[in-house]
């Protein structure tokens, strides 16, 4: 396949806001930087400095780290580099006056009160990409359904021909959980002309899928496709999923909390197949939670919408382990930050 235009920089450009609400945040409103006084903290000390539940502080301080604000010694403990310390008091030529003017900005209050409170105060009308029985879904309203679909339909024309190509060929059978616009599922399709997959989603976002299906074969003429797909209405969370050789897992575990993606491998081990494999497609933190910069301002976005955040590689692999399954070493870039990971079921 002919290597296209990544289009990572307009996602960057993007995202960036959400990271500057973070810096804001750190400096004027929690004061992180006067937290170190008696010298370097772990990971978990400042989290408890800081009053931060799990989720935002997996947020903030990679974010922070990414920035070059905070850095690391060598046994993983937290400091303020030689730029952060230009956040802190104790520099008479600190930014935080600087910094300060955009203090009161209603995007950065917000998300000081996401972060202390991990999420918006009000829930009630539910997170993009979410369902769950906590509150009603915008994934079930027809025309928020259709809005959010089609708002991933542009990033997964582009990504599925790439993913399509990193999976596996086979002539077995393919679980697109929380698939969407359905993209990802055509285009493996289309390059496994002898296997058949499920489409598993909510049913209004199905009905949008069936809609770009018929787009997908006016435009490659593949007819064969309606016959190999099956289009699956369900919950991922509470109902029972088709068995499987492949899964499909894209932009899926960051919309969730961390005990909630440790359910779905779970749900996820119990659908494959011996020798199945399951496939994640997502944005990954590095494993030591410092960066890079486009995965934390990322995840700043996931937090401020949807009940998740971005994951490293390790806390993946942690989920398939406690699920019995086996990571792979694979590890394939695909584009606009994205990778492909995997792990098997013995
Ligand atoms: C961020 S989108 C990802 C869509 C697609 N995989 C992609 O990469 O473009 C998340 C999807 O999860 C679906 N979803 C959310 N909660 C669900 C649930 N409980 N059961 C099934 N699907 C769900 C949403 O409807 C949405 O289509």
């Amino acid at each position: 396949m002919q290597p296209t235009l990544d289009l990572a920089p307009i996602t960057r450009h993007l995202r960036a806001m959400y990271g500057s609400r973070l810096l804001v945040a750190a400096v004027n409103h929690l004061s992180v930087f006067e937290q170190f006084e008696h010298g370097p903290l772990s990971f978990t000390e400042l989290q408890a400095r800081l009053q931060l539940s799990e989720r935002p502080a997996h947020v903030l301080i990679p974010s922070l780290c990414a920035m070059e604000v905070l850095t690391q010694t060598a046994e993983g403990k937290l400091y303020p580099s030689e730029l952060g310390q230009y956040l802190s008091r104790k520099i008479p030529q600190n930014l935080i006056g600087y910094v300060g003017l955009e203090k009161e900005d209603p995007g950065v209050l917000e998300m000081v009160t996401r972060l202390q409170n991990d999420g918006p105060l009000d829930a009630s009308e539910g997170f993009s990409y979410v369902m769950d029985a906590d509150a009603p879904s915008p994934m079930d309203e027809p025309e928020t359904a259709r809005l959010f679909t089609l708002g991933l339909a542009g990033r997964a024309r582009k990504l599925s021909p790439i993913v399509a190509e990193h999976l596996p060929r086979i002539e077995g059978h393919l679980l697109d959980v929380a698939g969407g616009t359905g993209f990802y599922t055509f285009e493996w399709l289309h390059r496994n002309p002898s296997a058949t997959a499920t489409l598993f989603d909510r049913p209004q976002v199905l009905e949008v899928a069936k809609e770009l299906l018929e787009e997908f074969i006016a435009h490659t003429g593949d007819q064969t496709i309606r016959t190999r797909i099956q289009f699956q209405a369900g919950d991922m969370l509470t109902d029972a999923l088709p068995q499987t050789d492949l899964l499909l897992a894209a932009s899926l575990f960051h919309d969730w909390p961390t005990e909630t993606c440790q359910e779905l491998a779970q749900r996820f081990a119990t659908s494959l197949r011996p020798g199945g494999e399951l496939w994640v497609h997502d944005t990954f933190l590095n494993d030591t939670l410092d960066g890079p910069k486009p995965a934390t301002d990322y995840g700043a976005a996931l937090f401020w919408g949807t009940k998740g955040r971005i994951y490293s590689r390790q806390e993946h692999r942690s989920w398939f382990e406690q699920a019995g399954l086996q990571p792979l070493p694979t590890e394939i870039p695909t584009q606009m930050e994205y990778g492909l990971m995997a792990a098997r079921k013995a």
